[in-house]
């Protein structure tokens, strides 16, 4: 199994109740996974403990031979640059390097770098024409979907994204949502995504959904 949560149980510093509680379940090489669940009820921190960004209070979560929670933050960010890809809400573009560069950081850093798929990547998420120009310089659409193309030209085991569409029309959305399926039959990854839409949930292999701090195979 690529990815197996065990027993997470999580109350943030200060807080006065378990965000999550005792959920578990597995992600196989190859499942496109949505997340959804109402505003607060605890997506983004799920997210977060699968991104080794933070611990939970209790559980286990099992990502290839690593047990993620015991990593320590150099393990953990080495992790980030080699094997997971996350697209979060905020884009963590690096305003003084091009739009190219910003594509192939992480790949970089990590050791996979591979030119022609990056330029692959880069035309088919039509960010061809405004690889020179710095992030400031471009919409913030477009701002997201280099977040995205840096994210797929990692060819990460498992990409983790949060509303990754959620600045884009539906035309864009649609295609984005096509290559990281794409990117997940092609290369046998995992896509684990956080949305509010049913229209992209709908879309994926299989739709989990967060209620009361549990996680549960959302019936179709
Ligand atoms: N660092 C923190 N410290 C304390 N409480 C937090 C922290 N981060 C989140 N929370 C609380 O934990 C709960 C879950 O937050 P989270 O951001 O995971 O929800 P979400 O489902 O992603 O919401 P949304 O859809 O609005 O982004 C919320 O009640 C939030 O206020």
């Amino acid at each position: 199994m690529l990815l197996s949560v065990n027993g997470l149980t999580h109350r943030h510093p200060g807080g006065t109740r378990d965000v999550l509680r005792d959920v578990s379940f597995e992600v196989a090489r190859g499942e496109s996974v949505a997340l959804t669940g109402e505003s607060g009820s605890g997506k983004s921190t799920l997210l977060h403990m699968l991104a080794a960004l933070d611990r939970p209070s209790h559980g286990e979560i099992r990502f290839l031979e690593h047990e993620i929670t015991r990593l320590n933050d150099r393990a953990a960010s080495e992790l980030r640059r080699s094997r997971i890809a996350l697209v979060f809400q905020q884009f963590n573009l690096v305003p003084a390097l091009t739009v190219a560069d910003n594509i192939a950081l992480h790949a970089k850093l990590g050791g996979r770098f591979d030119p022609a798929w990056s330029a692959e990547v880069t035309s088919r998420l039509g960010l061809a024409d405004l690889t020179a120009r710095y992030p400031e310089q471009i919409s913030g659409g477009q701002q997201q979907r280099v977040a995205i193309a840096r994210a797929l030209t990692l060819r990460p085991d498992l990409l983790l994204a949060d509303e990754p569409t959620g600045n884009l029309d539906e035309t864009a959305s649609a295609e984005v949502l096509r290559l990281m399926l794409e990117l997940v039959a092609d290369t046998g990854c995992a896509l684990f995504l956080v949305t509010h839409s049913a229209a992209i949930a709908a879309r994926c292999s299989r739709h989990l959904h967060l209620r009361a701090g549990q996680v549960r195979d959302h019936a179709p």
